[in-house]
C-alpha cells in the first residue's frame, strides 16, 4: 500500500473493481439438474404452450354456462390423460361431464364447477350450482405462456423456479457459462493449516476455508491453492504459478508490515494495480488489478476483514465475470433496535442481525477485524456513508443481508 496513507473513495473503488472485469464468453452444455446456480448463457424460449391443451383446475362437473342451475345427465367422467375419443365433443341436450383436476376439457363446454359445490350428486345425475361465473375453474391453452415467449433471460442465475420452467418445456441440456476458474490463498508463516498441529504462537489458516466456502455458497468452484510463503523471491515465484486461472484471491500480506510482500510480488508478476487501498473500515488495505488476464483481488488477512471485503467487493465482481446480470448489491429496509457509534470521515461496513423487520448491530459496533465470531453472530451488513456518526434507535436503515440477491442497476446503499 502506498506510504502516502491516500486511500481510493469507496464508490470509485466499486466500480473500477466492476470495471476489471466482462462476462466470460465460454459455455458449455449441461444436464438439467446439473444447471442448478449455474448462469444460463442464452435466452430460454417457450417452445410448450403452458398449458398445452384446455384443462380443468377442479375435481367436478364440466357444462355449457347457460346449464347453471339445472339438473344434467352426466354423459362420462373424463380422467388426466385421457385424449381422443375421450375428450372429443359430443355432449347432447342436458348432459354434462364429470371431469377430474388437469385433464383436458371437451370444446363443447366452457364452464367447470367444483364437485363439492354440486347438489344430488348420483352417478348418472348432478344438480348445478345458480351462482357461477362463466369460465370458472378453466385453464385455457397458453393463458400461462404461449410459444415463443421469452421464459427466462440470459444471464440469469437458475434456481429451482427455473429448472421447473425448463422440465416444462422438456429441456434437458441446458447451455450456461462454464464455471470461472478461481484460486484462493493464503499469505503468512504464522498459519497452520487446520489438519496440522498448531503450537500457542501460531495459527489455524482458516480465511482460505471460510472464502472457498462462501464461493460455493454464491454458486462457485474455488481451488484451494496454499499458503504464500512471506518472503518476496519464493512470493513471486508462487504467483508466476497462478496465471493459468480467471481469477486470484488472496488474503493477508497486503498492509504496511516488513512481512507484506504480496502487493510487490504481484507487480513482479506484471500486475496492473486497479486501486490498493480504499476509504472503508473494516477493509482499508484491499487491492485489486489485472495480471494479464487473471483478476486479482488481495484482501486483508483479518478473518473478519476479508469475508467483508468478499461480500462487498469481490462477490460482485465474480458474478459479472461469471455472466450474471445482476451483480449490484440490494438492501433491504429494517428499523435499527440499538443506537450505535460510527467514525466519521470514512465508510463503515458495520455487522448486524437482520430478522423480524429490525436490525441489531452486532456486540455494539465494538467488535476487532481479527475477531471470527463477530461474522458467525451477524447475517446483514450495515454501509454507512462518510457523513454518518450515529445510527439512532428506530431509525430506518437499509441493510446488505449476506444471502441478498443482486440487482442488475446500482442503488444508492448507504446509511
Ligand atoms: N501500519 C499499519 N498497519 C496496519 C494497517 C495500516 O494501515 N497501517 N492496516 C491494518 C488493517 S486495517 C488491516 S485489515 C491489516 C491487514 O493486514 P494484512 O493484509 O497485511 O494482513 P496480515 O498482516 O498478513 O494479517 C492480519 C491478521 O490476520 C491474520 N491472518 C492472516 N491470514 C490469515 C488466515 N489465512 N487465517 C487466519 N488468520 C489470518 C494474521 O495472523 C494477522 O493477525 O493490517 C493492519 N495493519
Ligand atoms: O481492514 Mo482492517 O481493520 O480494516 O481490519
Amino acid at each position: 500500500m502506498s506510504n502516502k496513507l491516500t486511500y481510493l473513495d469507496f464508490n470509485e473503488a466499486v466500480n473500477k473493481s466492476l470495471e476489471l472485469v466482462t462476462s466470460t464468453t465460454l459455455t458449455q452444455m449441461v444436464p438439467l439438474l446439473e444447471s442448478l446456480g449455474k448462469v444460463v448463457a442464452q435466452d430460454i424460449i417457450c417452445q410448450k404452450n403452458l398449458p398445452s391443451f384446455n384443462n380443468s383446475a377442479m375435481d367436478g362437473f364440466a357444462f355449457k354456462y347457460e346449464d347453471a342451475g339445472k339438473t344434467l345427465n352426466i354423459k362420462r367422467v373424463i380422467y388426466a390423460g385421457d385424449k381422443d375419443e375421450k375428450v372429443q365433443a359430443d355432449l347432447k341436450e342436458g348432459e354434462c361431464y364429470k371431469i377430474m383436476t388437469g385433464a383436458q376439457v371437451p370444446s363443447d363446454v366452457d364452464t367447470i364447477v367444483p364437485i363439492e359445490n354440486c347438489k344430488d350428486v348420483t352417478k348418472d345425475l348432478v344438480t348445478l350450482p345458480t351462482q357461477i361465473k362463466k369460465g370458472s375453474n378453466l385453464r385455457l391453452k397458453g393463458e400461462e405462456q404461449t410459444k415463443g415467449n421469452i421464459l427466462f433471460k440470459k444471464g440469469e442465475v437458475i434456481d429451482s423456479s427455473h429448472i421447473t420452467l425448463l422440465a416444462s418445456q422438456g429441456i434437458v441440456m441446458v447451455e450456461v457459462f462454464k464455471d470461472i476458474s478461481i484460486a484462493v490463498l493464503s499469505t503468512g508463516d504464522e498459519l497452520k493449516e487446520p489438519w496440522q498441529t498448531s503450537s500457542e504462537d501460531e495459527i489455524y489458516n482458516c480465511n482460505s476455508y471460510a472464502l472457498i466456502s462462501l464461493l460455493k455458497e454464491k454458486g462457485f468452484t474455488a481451488t484451494y491453492s496454499g499458503v504464500i510463503p512471506d518472503n518476496l523471491q519464493s512470493s513471486k515465484e508462487f504467483i508466476s504459478n497462478l496465471k493459468s486461472y480467471d481469477v486470484v484471491i488472496t488474503t493477508g500480506g497486503i498492509s504496511m508490515g516488513d512481512a507484506d510482500f504480496v502487493a510487490q510480488a504481484f507487480l513482479e508478476n506484471g500486475l496492473q494495480t486497479a486501486f490498493h487501498g480504499v476509504n472503508v473500515k473494516p477493509g482499508r488495505p484491499i487491492m485489486m488489478g489485472k495480471m494479464g488476464k487473471t483478476t486479482v483481488m488481495s484482501l486483508p488477512g483479518n478473518p473478519l476483514t476479508a469475508m467483508v471485503n468478499m461480500h462487498l467487493f469481490a462477490i460482485p465482481v465474480l458474478k459479472k465475470l461469471q455472466g450474471c446480470q445482476n451483480f449490484y448489491h440490494d438492501i433491504i429496509k429494517a428499523t435499527n433496535k440499538k443506537e450505535f457509534k460510527t467514525k466519521q470521515g470514512r465508510v463503515n461496513v458495520v455487522l448486524g442481525l437482520c430478522e423480524n423487520g429490525g436490525f441489531k448491530v452486532t456486540r455494539d459496533n465494538k467488535y476487532g477485524s481479527g475477531m471470527i465470531t463477530a461474522l458467525y453472530e451477524s447475517n446483514a451488513l450495515l454501509v454507512t456513508n462518510k457523513q454518518t456518526d450515529c445510527i439512532k434507535c428506530n431509525q430506518e436503515v437499509g441493510v446488505i443481508k449476506f444471502n441478498n440477491k443482486l440487482l442488475n442497476k446500482q442503488i444508492d446503499i448507504f446509511n
